[in-house]
């Protein structure tokens, strides 16, 4: 496949307008351009492979191709290609079409890998607004909620929460007040992609690029389906009201929209840690406002006097459930904080160690 350099660029790009292409992003992509790449969407990344949406250049319309990512690759997974990345692609690369670079990201969702390593893994990346989804048909998991809020935040995305499975339960609008008192700022919608309940009002909350989180059965590919008019996702087959459902969507796929706008679904996650930065403070400025209360600038909210937070945890304004949810995320980010130090440390030494070994090689060849 060849780029006809005749067929109108304005044509190729609004090919890509439905993907969330836009003029400044052209405009960006100028240089490459003059360099003869073409840009496409990341849809699915494998090992070493991705899907990506680009401008056929015969019909100008949108279509999937399967590249290279090798050339990209990099030793540190947050740099490697995820959804929703811009790639400027070589369609003249051998032996395949292949990535040749990738755009920087406006925003970008990043969560720790499972497990006791430190690494940061991206589910998804040029977000505008991030959809925590949680089912009513489960009493809500408030902190896992707060965790998700963080790492939306995080991300530079708008959060949004999203109640699923609304006919199942008689008192969604009760849940969606206790969801709203953990989630300040936020916008707390509570739908059904059965009867079709809020639909409307979720789909005017996806402008743009719209990303969907949240645990494994809780009908994110439902919504997906709903969101998309279409059957793009595997729904889980059968009807797990205990939310112990299998878990279905393996990898994460970008959908345009009819309306307008794109969606990602991301895999069912069972393990969400933070991988650092601001978002635990955004997630709780009810905190962060009371804090600014205490006494002391450096109040530990301890036993210091005046302390406003402890105020408000005696007078149970601040349930004692969500300051205790905060001082664990926070924590945790520190232990990322830390663990991201040591690795720039050794980082640094190794480079360091390279640098004395050629001076040392220098020096040698010099004596000799
Ligand atoms: N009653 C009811 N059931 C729903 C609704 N949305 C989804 N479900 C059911 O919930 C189950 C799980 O839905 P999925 O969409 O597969 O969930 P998921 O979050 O995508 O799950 P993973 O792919 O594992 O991440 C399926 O059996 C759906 O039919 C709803 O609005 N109402
Ligand atoms: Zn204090």
């Amino acid at each position: 496949m060849s780029y006809d350099s005749s067929l109108d660029s304005s044509l190729l790009d609004s090919a890509l307008s439905g993907y969330g292409w836009t003029a400044a992003l052209a405009e960006d992509f100028a240089p490459l351009a003059e360099a003869g790449l073409v840009p496409a969407r990341i849809v699915r990344v494998d090992r070493g492979r991705c899907d990506a949406v680009l401008a056929d250049p015969e019909t100008g319309e949108p279509r999937t191709v399967r590249l290279d990512t090798r050339p990209v690759g990099d030793a540190d997974m947050i740099n490697c290609p995820c959804t929703g990345d811009w790639a400027a692609v070589d369609l003249g690369a051998q032996p395949m079409a292949a990535v040749a670079a990738l755009l920087p990201r406006s925003t970008a969702i990043i969560r720790k890998v499972a497990g006791k390593r430190s690494d940061g893994q991206v589910l998804a990346a040029n977000v505008d607004t991030v959809l925590i989804a949680s089912s009513l048909a489960a009493d809500p998991d408030l902190g896992r909620i707060e965790r998700f809020l963080a790492l939306a935040w995080e991300s530079g995305a708008e959060p949004v929460v999203v109640l699923t499975k609304a006919d199942l339960v008689d008192d969604a609008e009760f849940i969606r007040e206790d969801v709203e008192a953990v989630a300040p700022g936020v916008t707390v919608l509570v739908v059904s992609a059965e009867t079709g309940e809020g639909m409307d009002v979720l789909r005017a909350c996806t402008p743009g690029t719209t990303a969907l989180i949240g645990q494994s059965g809780v009908g994110k590919s439902t919504l997906t389906n709903a969101l998309a008019g279409a059957d793009v996702m595997t729904v889980q087959a059968t009807r797990t009201v205990d939310e112990k459902g299998r878990h279905t969507t393996t990898t994460r796929e970008l959908t345009a929209l009819p309306g307008g706008g794109v969606l990602i679904d991301t895999p069912g996650l069972r393990e969400v840690g933070l991988y650092g930065g601001e978002g635990v403070d955004l997630a709780f400025a009810d905190i962060a406002e009371l804090a600014e209360e205490c006494r002391f600038h450096d109040c530990g909210h301890h036993t210091e006097p005046g302390c406003a937070v402890q105020a408000a945890l005696t007078d149970g304004t601040l349930p004692q459930r969500r300051w205790d949810s905060y001082r664990k995320l926070q924590r945790e980010n520190e232990w990322i904080a830390s663990r991201s130090d040591a690795r720039l440390a050794s980082a640094r030494l190794r480079k360091w160690k390279t640098i004395t070994k050629s001076m040392r090689g220098a020096g040698s060849s010099a004596r000799r």
